[in-house]
């Protein structure tokens, strides 16, 4: 599990170690890091490092400091080394430790802005030490100049020193203008900011360099869960399960002008190994599901006498479809776990639990926040997405996943996990079906199994969620493979992932 803290609860974990006079070993630590990185990236392209050349964009704080050591480790190695200095003054033992390695030094003004950002444009690696967790706001002045004037240049590899600069830490927000990273190098732990969308998009891959003072980080502000907890927490049947204690799942989906999403909710339930799966809803989607999905057992009766351990509501469900609105209603009612997704996201009640799972994309989140008042434009949340989810299951009391490039959770508690195996491939009609009846299986196994005893009791419904949106992520950037991808195939591929756990 990668565990992600705010840039306070980083900062705060520092603290006693700065009292002791250790900062400066926490950055040497930091900078050797950082170098190493940039060593191991140009070694991967075929590069070698005598001859190369960095430039380090260095602020004034500790964030500066980090790249300037850095800078002088890699000037020590044979790299051509030029710091820019964006704030006149610049971290003092890492400055004077870069000018004894030999780097050569530019002081940004109002003057220069050009001719430095053509500089760092021309060498090979950038280094961005601008902010790092002490950044109040976007840069401005001549160094969110040259910021923006590089970011249009698509300068050679840019590293992040801690977080890409302008980052919010916490939140993942942008405050323009942002050099988009290839590699961010943050340190002690990652920075939930760079797990969640926007921020996630100017990050570039995250590697995390400890620096000694992980002991004393706090509980995380987000979680994400990778391989080996997947494979903790997966269901796995015993000897003796039949299909009924394997989990039985109730549908509710399709509509008579989106039959499709039903069969689509059904394969990725049965492909996530529900014992069972019953579907409810009208004659001819119901023949559309046998069909495609012969081991389905389909019925048109009321949700309130189905003998089923969880549910899926809502996909290719539209507000028309009156039988399946009351079947959604019902079901909801029966107090079991809920997948709530599209349509039936307006029809639950305004007081929900966290077993009720939402899953909206951002457009269907800004409505639901929308019918509890709150105003809400869909561009206002996709730039502060972790903030969204939160304020979602805080408002409704439900789980809220939220669908994007990354899939963030937010249970009504405050557990934040954050997932982002997907491919863009995945931005297909019909894949959210299929992660609605994954999801659904998973909680039709897992709601009474002993597997989330591992959990603690606040964070099972989120986990399961999570879990479901990795295997649909793992599961879509296996069969795209590079290449377009149908929601079928997406589903097709989820068996595989589950052996590979
Ligand atoms: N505290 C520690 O023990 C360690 C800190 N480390 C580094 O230190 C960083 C934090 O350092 P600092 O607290 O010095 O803060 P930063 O270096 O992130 O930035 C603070 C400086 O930037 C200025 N500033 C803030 N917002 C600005 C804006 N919008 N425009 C222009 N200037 C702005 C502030 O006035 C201040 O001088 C971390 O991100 C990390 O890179 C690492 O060296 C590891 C150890
Ligand atoms: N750019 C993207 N990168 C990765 N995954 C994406 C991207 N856009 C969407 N997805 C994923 O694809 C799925 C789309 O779901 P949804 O919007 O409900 O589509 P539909 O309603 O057509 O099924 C979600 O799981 C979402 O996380
Ligand atoms: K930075």
């Amino acid at each position: 599990m990668i565990s992600a803290y705010t840039g306070t609860q980083i900062r705060e974990a520092e603290k006693p170690f700065l009292a002791d006079g250790v900062g400066a070993v926490l950055m040497q630590r930091a900078a050797y890091g950082l170098a190493n990185t940039v060593v191991h990236e140009l070694r991967g392209r075929g590069r070698r490092l005598y001859g190369s050349s960095v430039a380090v964009l260095a602020g004034k704080g500790n964030n500066g400091g980090d790249g300037l050591f850095a800078a002088a480790l890699l000037a020590r190695r044979g790299l051509r080394a030029t710091a820019l200095l964006t704030a006149g003054a610049a971290h003092e033992a890492g400055l004077a430790e870069f000018r004894r390695a030999g780097g050569h030094v530019l002081a940004l003004t109002a003057d220069n802005i050009a001719e430095l950002a053509a500089a760092a444009a021309g060498a090979d690696v950038v280094i961005d030490a601008v902010l790092g967790t002490g950044a109040q706001g976007g840069l401005r002045g001549p160094a969110g100049a040259l910021l923006e004037r590089l970011a249009q240049t698509h300068p050679g590899l840019v590293v992040a020193c801690d977080i890409p600069s302008g980052l919010d830490a916490d939140t993942g927000e942008v405050n323009e203008p942002v050099l988009p990273a290839d590699v961010t190098v943050t340190f002690g732990a990652a920075k939930a900011g760079l797990l969640a969308d926007p921020g996630a998009d100017f990050a570039g891959s995250v590697h995390v360099v400890p620096i000694g003072m992980e002991a004393a980080l706090p509980e995380p502000a987000l979680r994400r869960l990778e391989a080996q907890d997947l494979h903790r927490l997966r269901p796995q049947p015993v000897r003796r399960s039949h299909k009924y204690t394997r989990g039985v799942l109730g549908v509710v989906a399709g509509s008579e002008r989106y039959p499709g999403a039903a069969v689509l909710a059904c394969r990725g339930a049965l492909a996530a190994g529900a014992g069972m799966v019953r579907y409810l809803g009208p004659p001819d989607v119901a023949d559309l599901v046998r069909e495609s999905c012969p081991e389905v057992v389909c019925g048109q009766g009321s949700s309130a006498e189905a003998h089923v351990q969880a549910w899926v509501l809502g996909p290719g469900v539209d507000e028309s479809a009156g039988d399946q609105l009351q079947r959604i209603r019902d079901a909801a009612a029966t107090g079991l776990p809920v997948v709530a997704d599209a349509g039936a996201l307006p029809a639950l009640p305004r007081i929900l639990a966290p077993h009720q799972i939402l899953t909206p994309h951002i457009g269907e989140l800004a409505a639901l926040l929308a019918g509890y008042g709150v105003e809400s434009d869909r561009a206002r949340l996709e730039g502060a997405t972790l903030a969204a989810a939160r304020r979602g299951a805080a408002l409704t009391g439900a789980t809220v996943l939220l669908k994007g490039a990354t899939t963030l959770v937010a249970a009504p508690g405050g557990t934040v996990f954050s997932q982002s195996e997907a491919t863009p491939w995945m931005a297909t009609a019909g894949s959210g079906d299929v992660l609605a009846g994954v999801l659904g299986a998973l909680l039709a196994q897992l709601s009474g199994s002993a597997t989330m005893d591992h959990v603690p009791r606040g964070d099972r419904w989120a986990a399961i969620a999570a879990m479901a949106a990795s295997l649909h992520g793992r599961a879509g950037a296996m069969a795209s493979a590079g290449g377009p991808v149908t929601a079928t195939a997406v589903a097709r591929a989820i068996p595989e992932v589950i052996r590979h756990m």
